[in-house]
């Protein structure tokens, strides 16, 4: 990296992978970036440098980080390493909830921290590692702003009718209400679709992305106006690991009859569900459609179906759709996910160009489809580093 210059760090802590970047100031052209991928299992650390030289780092057998606290550490040292005389004049990081205080980038103080950790049974599996992420920067990058951007902003200030649960309403003044998550991977795509298709941007959007969290979001003329993520990051979709959408009955039969406590029902909820809890295999959708097991073609069928059915629902809720598109993970490397998912949406007009969804080109839509279907790599990290510059620059 060119010493002399000044740059930006961001880190995205997701569920199954730690994300980050580095970007030039104030070009904001990518110096390095790349990710931690599949924490856990089989953690590996892949990056690729500005002139897109990758550079893979794999462990001996046993000897990987397999926690998001020891993926991070790794990953801190790796970076500080790399940095080669860069000066660093600001640390973006995602944290998944903002709680009803937050609704856009803060540089965090201790008060701003602990006023963020109180959100973190809300996500378990997210915030504690964001806030982590914000410890182990400030640990190394001393005097520098960290700057938290939320994944509920996006979603903040929506009419009552869209964020209220219908419970006693004492719930909804004290922050009981569906805040919704991924939105800065929904900004990035927004800002995408109103360069490259501006057309579409301005209508009717529902946004799916299906990564190792998954949520859909709809939008119209670039804000979102429905998401089917709520309180907690566990509503929804089914999810790699997490149940998505649940009656709320079952976790009083699993309370009553089976007396589970809050820890128990916690741990199934969000660690033993979703892809993982349906297979018994894996919560990775790589392995899952590489198995040849009926308890992974179930997970999968679920997971499609469930696709379907608050697709349907989103496009009611904006009452119509000009365009879908598909990002994280899974939606942007699952040819056969997004297959499934467009080919029970004829009754709304999609039509899947077999071909460019295969080869995974951008537009996965037949020019005869009256629904754009679109394929777009996310890139959170690029949203972040914006947000830093703009919260730097004010
Ligand atoms: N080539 C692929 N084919 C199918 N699914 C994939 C592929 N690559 C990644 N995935 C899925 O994407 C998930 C990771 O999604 P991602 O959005 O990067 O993670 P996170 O939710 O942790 O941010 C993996 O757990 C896996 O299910
Ligand atoms: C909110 C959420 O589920 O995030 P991720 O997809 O990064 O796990
Ligand atoms: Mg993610």
């Amino acid at each position: 990296m060119p010493s002399q210059s000044k740059g930006y760090l961001t880190l995205n802590v997701g569920s199954s992978s730690i994300k980050f970047a580095v970007f030039d100031a104030p070009s904001l052209n990518r110096l390095l970036g790349g990710e931690l991928d599949a924490i856990g299992a089989s953690t590996v650390l892949v990056a690729k440098s500005a002139d897109d030289g990758t550079i893979r780092h794999e462990w001996d057998s046993g000897k990987a980080p397999d926690t998001h606290a020891g993926a991070l550490a790794f990953l801190i040292d790796w970076l500080v390493a790399r940095l080669d005389g860069l000066q660093i004049l600001a640390v973006g990081h995602r944290v998944v909830h903002g709680g009803l205080s937050y609704d856009r980038p803060v540089v965090v103080d201790e008060a701003i921290m602990s006023k963020l950790a109180t959100l973190e049974p809300l996500a378990p599996l997210h915030q504690p590692h964001n806030l982590a992420g914000i410890r182990a920067a400030q640990s190394v990058f001393h005097g520098v702003a960290q700057i938290a951007c939320f994944d509920t902003a996006f979603h903040s200030h929506q009419p009552f009718v869209k964020d209220c649960f219908a419970l006693p309403r004492d719930l909804y003044d004290e922050g009981v209400r569906r805040y919704g998550f991924h939105g800065l991977s929904y900004e990035y795509i927004a800002h995408h679709l109103e360069r490259d298709f501006p057309l579409h941007a301005s209508g009717r959007v529902v946004i799916a992305h299906l990564g190792n969290g998954a949520s859909m979001c709809a939008m119209v003329n670039g804000h979102s106006a429905a998401s089917t993520m709520g309180f907690s990051a566990l509503d929804g979709l089914p999810m790699g690991s997490r149940c998505g959408q649940l009656d709320p009955g079952v976790m009083l039969y699993l309370m009553q009859t089976r007396k589970m406590d809050v820890n128990a029902i916690s741990n199934m909820l969000y660690k033993d569900s979703g892809l993982k809890g349906i297979s018994g295999i894996s919560n990775d959708m790589r392995t899952l459609e590489a198995s040849d097991e009926q308890s992974a073609r179930d997970a999968i069928e679920y997971f499609v179906y469930r696709a379907k059915r608050e697709l349907g629902a989103l496009a009611a809720a904006i009452e119509g759709l000009d365009a879908i598109v598909f990002t994280g993970g899974i939606g942007e490397n699952s040819v056969m996910v997004r297959e499934r998912i467009l080919a029970g949406l004829g009754w709304l007009g999609v039509e899947l160009d077999d071909r460019a969804n295969r080869e995974s080109q951008t537009i996965i839509s037949s020019p005869r489809s009256r629904v754009l279907c679109l394929r777009i790599p996310t890139n959170e990290e690029h949203m972040i580093a914006q947000h830093v510059q703009t919260r730097m620059q004010t």
